[in-house]
């Protein structure tokens, strides 16, 4: 493995060995460009022999590099090194370079008991905002578990390893090598178990599996092998956790048991949800888990209870150990009408917000989004993150602002946003090539609007004879039509002028200089001299021409004078 003191990629300085997972090795270390302290992840070399699994591995740590939020570890980068084993065999491990945190894994804090209620819920909430804000970014982490979830010495939740459970579930084909791997099948989801697609109602399952685990002390399912592990979760029923520590609440055994539901439809459908019966039950309220076709309810939408209801739900508690009601899937055009409703409703609350507040007097807690533009994404990360906002990354070309560099954010600068707001942080991706348009015998003009309309630049105009093309018509481009330009690149013209070179013919046989007024397209009238003096010459040679050497206009007639052969 590679020692203390190792430079990774020029720039990362491998330090003290901090802890060993089930993939990897994981050192502090200091980034000496920025002068940052780091925690630097080497992969097993086991691992990293497969070169599809590194090309899977980068990948998906430059997805999670992308996501910057305060309950999520940074990835600051990714790469692979060479190392040269003592005895000369060469092999490539992959690392990738975090956010220090300064704290412990909620595996070894739950080895020493249950957790209580409060911290608990504390704990799942810090889970719950990485997931709903990861989960907006599209990213689904697969591996949420005690062993993933750290807390600093300040309290504060911090969820890693996004992506990486997809490198290796992608390399590897049965749940048996998953977890060989992974360490655990405790918090896979029915359909991880069964080898199904995984969405992000699967991280909520495995968030459910962490509350029960926080709440009991240990996991729901156990078992001699991943495999009686996996089995349990696709088929065994999960007992309450007040079974097993009877501390736990009705309303979190109800949460819990939700969260649990084997068919991804019967459970939470967002982490939003999730936190909202969570922080409903702490406040010691049984949510009621609508289904989509409930009137009035939201999608498994939590409310508050009224006494007799409350109470009708404790006895269903205690009748019905699996609590979880059979529910259908909802139908797509109540999706639809209720992601339209809340579309409507944060609108008008954003505008009636910003026509209100003026901008010395914000509401309480609520900050404008930071003007960003310029600024590279890492330090539009961490302007947000200083604001407490969290950066989602999208690109677009401009050809106006360079490569790697912020052009706008959704919502833009001076919008009001709340603590962990997401911001969409639009990236230039630099002048997109664009083919240069044919603007031949096109007036001057409009070939340079149509020019400047593709984003490109109307360079020097330069004016060259031509026998046909009318003066003022665009003769060509440079860069010539159809070549792919960046946009911004500048493009030249040359026009005609609407002239025509007229040759010095005075000498030549009347037979040449014809055929170059013909090839100039000019207009030829021949008269021979009557003058006794001209001498008989072969070729009847040119004597006078009407009009100089020199440029003409296009079609001018011309008079050659010659002496009759
Ligand atoms: N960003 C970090 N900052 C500080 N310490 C860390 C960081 N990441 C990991 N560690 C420490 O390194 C140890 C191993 O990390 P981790 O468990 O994530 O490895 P892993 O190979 O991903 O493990 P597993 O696959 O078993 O989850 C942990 O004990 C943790 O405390």
């Amino acid at each position: 493995m590679t020692d203390e003191g190792r430079l990774l990629a020029g720039r990362y300085r491998v330090g003290a060995h901090i802890g060993r997972g089930g993939m990897s090795d994981v050192h502090i270390g200091t980034d000496s460009r920025l002068g940052r302290t780091v925690a630097i992840k080497l992969l097993k070399s086991s691992l990293a022999a497969d070169p599809a699994f590194r090309t899977r591995f980068r990948q998906e740590a430059q997805a999670a590099a992308r996501m910057a939020h305060p309950t999520i570890v940074r990835v600051f980068d990714a790469g692979e090194e060479t190392i040269v084993e003592s005895s000369g065999h060469e092999s490539q491990i992959p690392f990738i370079v975090m956010e220090y945190v300064d704290g412990r894994l909620l595996k070894d804090i739950i080895r020493e008991g249950p957790l209580q209620a409060d911290e608990a819920v504390r704990i799942i909430d810090g889970v719950l905002t990485a997931l709903e804000y990861s989960h907006r970014a599209g990213v689904v982490h697969r591996d949420i578990k005690p062993g993933n979830i750290m807390i600093t010495r300040t309290g504060q939740v911090k969820v890693m390893d996004f992506g990486i459970a997809r490198a290796i579930s992608d390399s590897s084909t049965t749940v048996a090598q998953t977890t060989a791997i992974l360490g655990t099948a405790s918090y896979f989801s029915p359909e991880q178990a069964k080898g199904e697609s995984v969405d992000a109602r699967t991280d909520l399952y495995s968030t459910g599996v962490v509350l029960f685990e926080m709440l009991a002390g240990r996991a729901p399912f156990r078992g001699e092998s991943p495999v009686a592990v996996a089995y349990q979760h696709v088929s065994e029923t999960p007992v309450k956790p007040s079974s097993i520590n009877p501390k736990v609440s009705p309303a979190l055994d109800a949460v819990v048991l939700h969260a649990l539901a084997k068919d991804r439809f019967d459970r939470y459908q967002s982490a939003v949800d999730f936190r909202a019966d969570v922080d409903l039950a702490a406040g010691g309220q049984i949510p009621v888990f609508h289904s989509a076709d409930d009137s009035g309810g939201g999608l498994f939408a939590a409310a508050p209870l009224s006494a007799s209801a409350s109470e009708l739900a404790l006895k269903q508690l205690s009748e019905d150990e699996s609590m979880v009601r059979t529910q259908r899937r909802p139908p797509v055009i109540w999706i639809w009408a209720g992601i339209l409703s809340v579309v409507v409703i944060v609108l008008s609350v954003m505008i009636w917000a910003f026509s209100l507040t003026p901008s010395s007097d914000l509401p309480d807690n609520s900050r404008r989004v930071p003007s960003l533009t310029g600024l590279s994404y890492d330090q539009a990360q961490t302007s947000l993150l200083d604001q407490d906002l969290a950066a989602i990354r999208a690109e677009e070309p401009s050809a106006t602002v360079a490569k790697d560099q912020v052009i706008r954010t959704d919502p833009p600068a001076g919008t009001i946003a709340q603590p962990t707001d997401l911001i969409r942080v639009y990236i230039s991706t630099g002048a997109q090539p664009v083919d240069v348009p044919d603007v031949t015998n096109q007036p001057l003009a409009d070939a340079q609007t149509a020019i400047t309309d593709l984003g490109l630049t109307p360079g020097s105009v330069t004016r060259e004879n031509s026998p046909d093309v009318a003066a003022g018509l665009v003769l060509r481009t440079d860069p010539a039509a159809a070549s792919m330009e960046k946009t911004g690149v500048t493009v030249n013209f040359i026009v005609s002028s609407g002239l025509v070179a007229l040759p010095d013919l005075e000498g030549q046989a009347l037979s040449a200089a014809t055929d170059l007024l013909n090839s100039a397209d000019l207009q030829l009238i021949s008269i021979p001299t009557p003058d006794d003096t001209c001498p008989l010459e072969a070729g009847s040679p040119v004597t006078k021409q009407s009009l100089a050497p020199g440029d003409v206009p296009q079609k001018s007639e011309v008079t050659l004078f010659y002496c009759a052969g």
